[in-house]
């Protein structure tokens, strides 16, 4: 049978990099139980391939193959560590084109957005290796007679990971090379939409010299496979990268055993643009913030919020800018859009759009006859965008973006802060009191001021309210996979000192 897999493998120049088994202590492995699932092409329906779905022992192998393992990986030395992380930085490097197949096929993402997710992955894994030489104790100044007291860095333990189908390589590297550079072993469990990019990296992984039981993807059941990772007492650390539902579901299911979490949860970004910004170019910026990853990204600038005097001229400028992208399969040329991930992500942009125009928005932009298949969704732009509606309550995670005028900053630091979400924030205007005002005043984790790019290795990624806790990357990345040990060491005798 002539399948997408067989033509995905075809057109791989290395074709063991697609593979379709879960890898656990260094073995590609089939699921004891037979059960098995298909993974689609979102742009197409048709099937890449299949994973299997692993029976609860299975998981539990991981585990015990990640415990043995940790004994040996924390007993390196960090420049040790340090080495097999660049040469996995490496081979993704290497095998960037490979990879970025691979991601378009499963995501659906344009070639070059899946491109530069190899990039930006890759950019994670030389920064920890770096970072991991630089997990500093302290000296604490004796308040103890004849003693020092200090503090050293450890290992957290084995980390597990759960993440997203909309970013299927950087959230992995993200995560995984702190923990890998810490000298913890990590159990990914990636999404079940886009398995095929965490399995390629585990490929690479293994070539790079990471050790057996160190590197390890689980697939299964979501709800299962997560259920055996929170309740195990052996796994100290989760981290979870996905729907705020879903961590909530986590944070329960992980309370019995009492881990670390981290947790980088749902967006619903306000982008404020003030009375002295040229219309147009704070409308191309809001465009680019609105529709990467075919607005797909919990970073995506869903609540547009636009001062009243610059409103009509802003959206005149918004509409001509958006009409020109191009929505299409990612594969094929140069698109700007691909395919929402699947069938129910059409469903639920169509039906956000229908609740908002039955609330009273006008929906200026959006003829979905136009959709070139149908997992996609053509550009929306809705104008009269009000609190009551779910496009300004809900993450939408669709090419759906909303438009409402505001009069005064007072006014727009309250629209902006009106939502359970806390992520990240933009504010477009030049004048430098009403940014200190405004950035001073947002309930986010991350602002950025005339800048759509705000991400990449040296940034503490997070999210403040229902979008998380901790952050991934910058200095304090590594922190979420250490634990601090104190010490007190007694009785040393004048020598000691402070
Ligand atoms: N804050 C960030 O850095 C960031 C980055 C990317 C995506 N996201 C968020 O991720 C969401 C979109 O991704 P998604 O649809 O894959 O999220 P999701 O929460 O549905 O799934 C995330 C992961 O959880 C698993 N999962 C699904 N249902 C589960 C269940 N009942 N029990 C346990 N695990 C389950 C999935 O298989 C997947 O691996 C959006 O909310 C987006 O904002 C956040
Ligand atoms: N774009 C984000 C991922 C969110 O979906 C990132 O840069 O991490």
């Amino acid at each position: 049978m002539t399948t997408l897999s067989t033509m995905l493998t075809k057109r791989l120049e290395d074709p063991r990099l697609f593979r379709q088994y879960a890898y656990i202590d260094g073995k590609w492995t089939h699921g004891n139980g037979g059960r098995e699932e298909a993974v689609y092409d979102p742009a197409t329906d048709e099937v890449i391939g299949h994973i299997p779905l692993l029976e609860a022992e299975q998981i539990t192998a991981a585990v015990d193959a990640a415990e043995a393992a940790f004994v040996h990986w924390r007993a390196l030395r960090a420049d040790e560590r340090c080495e097999r992380l660049l040469a996995w930085y490496d081979l993704i490097q290497a095998n960037r084109e490979d990879l970025a197949t691979i991601m378009t096929l499963e995501q659906g993402k344009p070639m070059p957005d899946a491109r530069g997710e190899v990039e930006y992955g890759a950019s994670f894994v030389r920064w920890f290796a770096e970072e991991g030489k630089r997990t500093y104790g302290e000296t604490i100044p004796s308040h103890i007679p004849n003693a020092s007291l200090g503090t050293i860095k450890e290992p957290v333990g084995i980390a597990a990971m759960i993440t997203p189908w909309n970013f299927p390589l950087a959230m992995i590297t993200r995560k995984a090379a702190a923990a890998l550079a810490a000298g913890c072993p990590v159990i990914i469990k990636p999404a079940n939409e886009t398995p095929f990019s965490a399995l390629a990296l585990a490929e690479l992984a293994e070539r790079a010299g990471i050790p057996e039981g160190i590197f390890n993807v689980v697939l299964g059941d979501p709800a299962e496979v997560s259920k055996i990772l929170c309740s195990e007492p052996r796994i100290r650390a989760l981290s979870f990268t996905g729907s705020t539902r879903v961590g909530r579901l986590l944070i329960e299911q992980s309370a019995n055993t009492v881990k670390r979490l981290s947790l980088e949860l749902g967006g619903n970004a306000p982008f404020i643009v003030g009375p002295d910004m040229d219309p147009k170019e704070a409308a191309y910026a809001a465009v680019s913030a609105k529709f990467q990853t075919a607005g797909q990204d919990c970073l995506a600038a869903n609540r547009i919020l636009v001062h009243e005097s610059i409103h009509d001229e802003f959206v005149e400028q918004f509409t001509e800018r958006m009409s020109a992208l191009t929505v299409g399969n990612g594969l094929h040329g140069e698109v700007d859009l691909g395919p929402l991930i699947h069938r129910q992500a059409v469903e639920k942009a169509a039906s956000i759009v229908d609740d908002a125009i039955s609330k009273g928005a006008t929906m200026v932009v959006g003829d979905q006859s136009q959709a070139p298949g149908d997992n996609f969704f053509m550009p929306v732009l809705l104008t009269n965008v009000t609190p009551q509606m779910k496009v300004w309550r809900e993450e939408n995670f669709a090419p759906v973006a909303g438009i409402t005028a505001y009069s005064t900053d007072d006014e727009v630091i309250e629209m902006a802060n009106d939502t359970e979400y806390g992520l990240a924030a933009y504010i477009y205007t030049h004048d430098i009191r009403r940014i200190w005002k405004l950035m001073r005043a947002l309930e986010y984790g991350m602002v950025s001021v005339n800048s759509v790019k705000m991400t990449g290795p040296p940034v503490p990624f997070g999210g403040v309210k229902q979008s998380g806790l901790g952050r991934e990357g910058g200095a304090t990345g590594i922190d979420e996979y250490l634990e601090t040990k104190y010490y007190c060491l007694g009785a040393l005798g004048s020598v000691s000192g402070s």
